[in-house]
């Protein structure tokens, strides 16, 4: 387990910007190291708002668009095309944008799509397409993913892992079906902590003073069943990246300010 390392920005709009250049620069590292790169997206406000932030960034095109892969944290189990799918509205922030090939593009299953609306075999879907998409040298069944990208809720959710329903205790699956999220929509896919652990790097967002508490009690030794932002960490790094609002729990002199 990493120790997470806490950067406070002055407001939401700096913590974004500053999350999409740290991005850049992670998958232009990447692909340098190792000519592609493999990042998880998220849903939410925080993670659209990065997303957003990254295609105005002037760095943006320094990141060979061909050659990224990218995959879903959770996604709503609606219908193809439906605003409220995490992939329509990052295609809406970034992803319209740019010059992506599109069978790097990993979208979870919509309902109306070949798994009828059985939620179960969606998640079971895309649990089969990130093991065809993992190496030998990758731990487990998932891609070593350069980047996990993670909204918190202000109960401390991440991805579609709620304190205490069954998604969060799953230690053997790579991607479950949700239903009765209490954020909605209900029926989702997400994600489980041991696909969340398999990232290199974990990044959570969280901005607003909405999210003050569950940043505090995430970061003061919380446990996953009820708190599952506490239990998504990576193999080589665990990031939070904060506004000042939503640091404001934390004690003052461990996590100063980053952004003046
Ligand atoms: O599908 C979703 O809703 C997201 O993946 C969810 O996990 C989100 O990231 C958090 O709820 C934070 O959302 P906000 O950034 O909007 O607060």
């Amino acid at each position: 387990m990493t120790a997470p390392q806490v950067v406070v920005h002055r407001d939401k709009e700096l913590m974004a910007q500053a999350a999409a250049a740290r991005l850049i620069t992670k998958i232009v590292d990447a692909q340098a190291a190792r000519g592609s790169a493999s990042v998880v997206l998220t849903g939410g406000r925080n993670g659209n708002g990065l997303l957003a932030a990254l295609a105005a960034a002037p760095a943006r095109d320094a990141v060979d668009w061909s050659r990224l892969d990218l995959w879903w944290g959770d996604e709503r189990f609606l219908p193809e095309g439906h605003a409220d799918r995490n992939v329509t509205q990052a295609r809406e922030a970034l992803l319209d944008a740019v010059e992506l090939d599109p069978a790097r593009v990993h979208a979870m299953p919509a309902s109306d799509g070949t798994n009828g609306g059985d939620v179960d075999a969606a998640a079971e879907a895309y649990a089969a397409e990130l093991a065809r998409a993992a190496r030998p040298e990758n731990h487990g069944a998932v891609p070593s993913f350069d980047v996990l990208l993670l909204g918190v809720g202000p109960d401390t959710h991440v991805a579609s892992l709620f304190p205490e329903l069954p998604a969060v205790r799953e230690t053997e699956r790579m991607v479950v079906g949700v239903r009765g999220a209490p954020k909605p929509p209900p029926v989702r896919t997400s994600l489980t902590l041991p696909a969340i652990r398999a990232a290199r790097e974990v990044w959570l967002l969280a901005a607003g003073e909405d999210k003050a508490r569950a940043v505090t009690i995430a970061l003061s030794g919380a446990g996953e069943l009820q708190a599952p932002a506490a239990g998504a960490y990576g193999r080589a790094r665990t990031l939070w990246l904060l506004d000042r609002a939503a640091a404001a729990g934390l004690p003052r002199e461990l996590y100063p300010p980053a952004s003046p």
